[in-house]
């Protein structure tokens, strides 16, 4: 049985993303219940709720982690099914996760190209192109306005903001689909939080499509277009971001509010 939640949904030329009915139990615990997300293209999506209502759960059915026990997921309306995290990367979903996985040791432009390094000659003489990785490296963090000194100075010597600006380039340029960040400010200061949601809004104007899990509801009201909110597992409501606050977001995660999502 799905939800009776009437969710309203985009029209469908304008879904690039569309999940249905997901759900997923690990043992004994249900973290998703007929779950459903449908993703505007060149949109920001806010996938909300309280801790544990699903949110890694859906985005790692989403991206491969986790096979879903039940449900449907589309892009541009044909239906995909992930084993892998690298099977939903050649499909063009990057995500940005809590914990970045970029590599301290190794320059900022060999992270931009980790696991996708460009080579140049044939045979035996193959080689790292790293004269033209260099060079484009550069030209996509200038591209998006990404501050960083050298593209050769390695990660480790970068802040915490650097470090997350790199890492959502990087998911920008791969990933031609679509964008996925976990709490990206999640642990960073003031100025680096705003430089990263410059960043993000810069990534909307470029028309990417993203989804943002975030706990911060001024943050969702300054970079999302859509709210869709999970609770246990659920989803039980979907808003155009600019016609709610961050008290009716904040109802919607938490249940306060009866018939919320009901209409
Ligand atoms: N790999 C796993 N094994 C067992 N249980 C899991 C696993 N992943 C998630 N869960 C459980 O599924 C439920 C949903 O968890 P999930 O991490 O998806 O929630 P969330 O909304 O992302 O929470 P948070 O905001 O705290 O990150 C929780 O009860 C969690 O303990």
């Amino acid at each position: 049985m799905n939800t009776q939640v009437t969710l309203h949904k985009p029209a469908t030329d304008d879904v690039l993303l569309e999940a249905t009915n997901l759900s997923k139990s690990f043992d004994a615990v249900q973290a998703l219940r007929h779950a459903d997300l449908a993703l505007e293209r060149g949109k920001v999506t806010a996938l909300l709720g309280d801790n544990g209502a699903g949110k890694s759960t859906l985005v790692r059915c989403l991206t491969g982690v986790h096979p879903p026990d039940t449900g449907t997921i589309t892009i541009n309306g044909s239906e995909v099914s992930f084993a892998t995290p690298d099977e939903s990367r050649r499909a063009g979903i990057e995500t940005v996760y809590q914990t970045l996985s970029l590599i301290d040791d190794l320059p900022v432009w060999q992270n931009l190209y980790l696991r996708r390094e460009l080579t140049r000659g044939f045979g035996p003489l193959r080689v790292l192109d790293k004269s033209t990785m260099r060079a484009n490296a550069t030209e996509i963090l200038t591209e998006l306005d990404v501050d960083i000194p050298s593209v050769s100075s390695t990660v480790r010597r970068m802040s915490g903001g650097q470090r997350q600006s790199i890492a959502i380039a990087r998911a920008a340029h791969w990933g031609k689909q679509l964008v996925v960040m976990d709490e990206p400010t999640a642990a960073l200061g003031v100025r680096e939080t705003a430089a990263v949601e410059t960043l993000v809004r810069g990534l909307r104007k470029r028309g990417v499509t993203v989804l943002l899990i975030s706990h911060d509801m001024s943050q969702v009201k300054r970079l999302a277009d859509t709210a869709v909110v999970l609770r246990r597992g659920t989803t039980v409501a979907r808003r155009d971001v600019a016609s709610v606050s961050p008290d009716d977001l904040v109802a919607l995660i938490t249940g306060a509010q009866p018939g919320d999502g009901l209409e």
